[in-house]
């Protein structure tokens, strides 16, 4: 596409597009049997043709940029609503085109809080740097040799248990073995974390590897109370991301299952409080008490984030290592509207 598209019939401002050198030329293109080289002979009578491109994928309609705007004028002048000769007859529908706008990065109407004390939800915590970037090297390199399995629109691994997508649960009794040797150094360095008892590391028995290729986020889900206990950590890898945590006035544990790839129309939802937080590559996420219990979090399917005003891009993937303690018994947490052991009805 040439960065042109179709001027509004009519412009906020209600003018007409500006007088350009570039053209929108409808009823022309290869759906309707005319070639590029056509529309260059067609337009080349007014002047130099510097571009011939598809304005849409119609295959009606084109984009002609001249290198000087008096020659769009003519061409426009001469060409629009009259048949022409140059191309059997054929009757054009001729206007100034405009540049695409373009797009504005999504949910940037919410504050992006750089740190969890900025971002304010109890049990949430951030801590950035957490591996070297020696060791996130070793630790992609550990996951790219081992076989990924293919979702809709991401790649995962599970190391001790499965997680099964359709129940959003482990099968507790499938015990898939120990975690692998090549996270021992984030297991140690978890109980480093700020509030984290030192047994937790023996305690933690559930990795999910997710692989985000750019623009693909995560629908909002709060991890299944019954599934695992409190303290869920998630290390990102690779590139950054955006996650939104999201609190529902009138909570329910049910969520749009975590394998679905589409955005999420926030206007169809019901009433929230929404706040982000920005996770560099290399920073430890920690979920517990009610930001893991009653928040909802998601990461939003965009290619470029607003972060207080500056750009971010995705890079080009996320790796995201998940770690858990799956749970053998019901919750009983004090989040009850939220949680599945204490809302069997639903
Ligand atoms: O990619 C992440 O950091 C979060 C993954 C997650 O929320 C999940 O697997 O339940
Ligand atoms: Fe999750």
């Amino acid at each position: 596409m040439s960065g042109y598209t179709r001027p509004r019939l009519l412009a906020e401002d209600g003018a007409p597009p500006p007088a350009s050198a570039v053209l929108y030329v409808a009823n022309c293109g290869p759906a309707v049997g005319v070639t590029d080289a056509d529309v260059r002979a067609a337009f080349g009578a007014f002047g130099e043709v510097a571009e011939v491109q598809p304005a849409d994928s119609s295959g009606a309609r084109v984009i002609v940029r001249f290198h000087e705007p008096a020659a769009a004028e003519a061409a426009l002048a001469a060409l629009h609503g009259r048949p022409c000769d140059r191309l059997a007859g054929r009757v054009l529908h001729i206007r100034y085109s405009v540049p695409v706008k373009p797009k504005a990065p999504r949910g940037g109407s919410l504050p992006v809080a750089l740190t969890a004390s900025e971002l304010g939800i109890p049990g949430i915590y951030m801590v950035e740097e957490f591996v070297t970037a020696a060791e996130e090297q070793e630790l992609l390199a550990a996951v790219d040799s081992r076989p990924w399995k293919s979702l809709a629109k991401r790649r995962v691994q599970h190391y001790g248990y499965e997680f099964l997508y359709e129940t959003r649960n482990v099968d507790s009794k499938q015990f898939l073995g120990e975690l692998p040797a090549f996270v021992s150094t984030v297991l140690e360095k978890i109980t480093s974390y700020p509030g984290v008892k030192k047994c937790t590391i023996r305690l933690i028995d559930q990795l999910t590897v997710n692989e985000y290729p750019c623009g693909v986020g995560l629908s909002p889900h709060i991890d299944t109370h019954s599934a695992f206990e409190e303290m869920i950590f998630s290390l990102s890898l690779a590139g950054p991301c955006i996650m939104e945590f999201r609190k529902y006035r009138n909570g329910s544990w049910r969520a749009p299952s975590v394998a679905k790839g589409a955005d999420e129309d926030i206007s169809q939802e019901p009433e929230c409080i929404r706040k982000a937080i920005f996770l560099p590559p290399r920073s430890m996420l920690l979920m517990s008490g009610e930001g893991r219990y009653a928040w909802h979090h998601y990461i939003p399917h965009h290619k470029i984030d607003d972060v207080g005003g500056q750009v971010i891009k995705r890079n080009s993937r996320r790796v995201s290592f998940t770690f858990r303690k799956v749970r053998m018994g019901p919750c009983d947490c004090e989040y009850k509207q939220f949680c599945d052991s204490q809302n069997k009805k639903c």
